[in-house]
Parts: structure tokens; sequence; C-alpha cells
């Protein structure tokens, strides 16, 4: 009996929604429902020269980025990972909204960070029927990307004729079409994203945890941090200024940032481009960490809040999230060497 022919290598392309999928409605740019006709064929048409079969599937429904909710990234890493399961790809190309893909693409660099193949995220700042549109040449290099990576490559994103780490990148700009910019290079030494804690694989998937951001800006009181917590988040990213300062001679300010962290784990990030916190730095940093807060050294905002939605959603405990906040994942921060 002759055995069967080998098969070719696939890529898995799976939709989301975003301008790349939209197009001109009366009321705006909207979901194109002609759109996952329209993405069979121009995958198709990129994989051809490639040696690669397509696969395209679509999360229903698409969605406008600007729509993401607390679950979006997290039900689109197990999509992801249950067709990975059966599909076998060579690569996963995501598609996007960029209005929220850096948070996605950081969160899933997380979440599939032990899938052992390459995941990479785009999505364009035109529609895919739009003059110039940046749509199809974002898609071939993400696809080109995703098929060509060594199986246990970093998260990326393919955006304006760039490779860009998802864990460093934040969008920056909204109308050019070099949209997205990674101010640091991955963070080498990542130890890996550790196991799920024993028993969580077991227990009922509770509500996907909200992270939220809290930025410091002059006119802040204590009452506003208080409040940034009225909807009781799981977790709370501080935009602190420069080296991971606050305003703690605010009136009631320490209290409320201990209470805070009492009860939900808080992480300092700056509000820099670059450079990161050092919270043994200002004598306010250091109040910062006193009454709690975890040092996010040079993560990111995005980095920083899929990180700990991330581990919340895992379900370790306030002690392992600190330790693993301080830890470099998946080249997330960089960690002086001990
Ligand atoms: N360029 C885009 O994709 C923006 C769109 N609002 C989205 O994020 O879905």
């Amino acid at each position: 009996m002759s055995s069967p022919a080998p098969r070719r290598p696939s890529v898995l392309v799976f939709a989301t929604g975003g301008t790349i999928g939209m197009r001109r409605t009366d009321s705006g740019l909207a979901p194109d429902p002609e759109f996952p006709e329209i993405l069979e064929d121009l995958v198709a048409r990129i994989c051809l020269p490639l040696g690669v079969e397509a696969r395209v599937n679509h999360l229903s429904p698409a969605i406008d980025s600007a729509n993401a909710d607390a679950d979006t990234a997290p039900k689109i890493a197990r999509a992801v990972r249950a067709r990975v399961r059966t599909q076998r790809p060579r690569g996963v190309v995501i598609t996007h909204g960029t209005d929220t893909l850096a948070y996605t693409a950081a969160r899933l660099a997380f979440e599939l960070g032990d899938l052992g193949v390459p995941v990479v995220v785009t999505g364009s700042q035109l529609a895919h029927g739009e003059a110039d549109t940046d749509a199809i040449g974002n898609l071939t290099l993400a696809i080109r990307a995703a098929v060509k990576a060594a199986p246990g490559s970093p998260a990326a994103i393919a955006f304006g004729g760039e490779l860009l780490p998802a864990v460093r990148a934040t969008k920056h700009d909204s109308i050019a079409l070099a949209a997205f910019r990674a101010e640091l290079p991955l963070a080498p030494g990542g130890i890996g994203v550790p196991p799920a804690p024993a028993g969580s694989a077991d227990a009922a998937p509770p509500a996907p945890a909200r992270v939220l951001a809290f930025r410091f800006v002059p006119a802040v009181t204590a009452d506003d941090l208080r409040a940034s917590a009225g909807g009781r988040p799981h977790g709370l990213v501080l935009e602190c200024y420069g080296s991971g300062n606050g305003p703690m001679a605010r009136p009631g300010m320490l209290g409320t940032l201990r209470e805070l962290c009492a009860a939900l784990p808080v992480v300092a990030v700056t509000q820099c481009a670059t450079g990161g916190v050092d919270l043994g730095r200002y004598a306010v940093g250091r109040e910062l960490a006193a009454a709690g807060a975890i040092d996010g050294g040079d993560m990111t905002l995005e980095a920083a809040m899929g990180k700990l939605g991330f581990l919340v959603d895992r379900g370790h405990d306030r002690a392992e999230i600190r330790d693993l906040m301080l830890q470099n994942l998946v080249g997330e921060r960089t960690v002086a060497a001990a």
C-alpha cells in the first residue's frame, strides 16, 4: 500500500475584524459582510508562491477592535489553540483592528507563548478595498513571517513593512501606515510562560479578569485613584511619571494606594516611551513601592496589562503574580542580572 502524499505545510489565518475587513457605509467604516470570501482569495494568492496551504477562519462577529473587551484576547487564544491542535499549521496570522491590536498582541504573546507555532498579528490603516490600501502588504508580510519563523519564535506584529515584538509594541500613529513602534527590542533571557498552577485547569473558567490603567496627571486626587477601582477590577496598572513617581504628597494618596494594593495587584509602569521605572530612585517612588505597588520595569502599558490579566486568569495567587510580574517571561521586560 502506498503511503499518502505528505501534506503541504499550511498557515492559519484567523480574522477578528478591524479596518482590514471593513468597507465604507453611510454610518462610517464597518465590517464588510463580503470580507470572508475576499480574504480567502487574498490569502490563497499570497500563499501560492510560498508553497503553503491556507486555512482561513473567522471570529464571529467581526468587530471594530475599539469594541474589544476583557475576553477578546483570551477568546482568540482559545480559538487559535484549538485550531492549531487539529490543523497543525506551520504558522498563525491573526488579523485585528489597530486600535487595540497592541493590547491583544501583547496578551497573546503570553497566552500562546507555549504554542510552539509562530503567531503574527496584523491589520491595516486603510480598508482592503481602498486605493493604496496597506491591507495586502501587511497581510503578505505577516504570512511570510509566520511561515518562515522558527517554531518557538515570540509573537510578533507585522505592520508598515516592519516586524515588531508583540510585547514591546505600541500604536503610536493614528494615521500613518507605519502605525506601530517598538521602543525597545525583545528583552533577552525570557524564562518562558510558567505552567498553570496545579488544579487551575480543572476549575470552571471564571469571568475574564479586568485589568485597568490609571494615569497620574497633575490634577489627580486620592478620590480619583480610588474611583478608578470602583468597578472592582482584578488588577490595576499605574502609569507613573518618569522613573516611577506619583503625587504621593496629595492628601490621602498613600492610604488609598495601600488600600488598593491590599485588594488587588497594582503594577507601576512609566508614562515615558522608554527607560522604565526604578521605584528606588526617588522618595515618592519608594513610597509607592512601600504601599505595595509592583515594579513594572520597562514594560509597555500593553505588555503589563496583558501579562497581569494572563496571570490573574490563570489562577496564580498574589505572591506568584508579584514574583512573575518581576520576571522576564517572553521578552517583555529587562531584568538586571543578579
Ligand atoms: N485601523 C483600524 O483597524 C482601526 C479600527 N477602528 C479598529 O481598530 O478596528
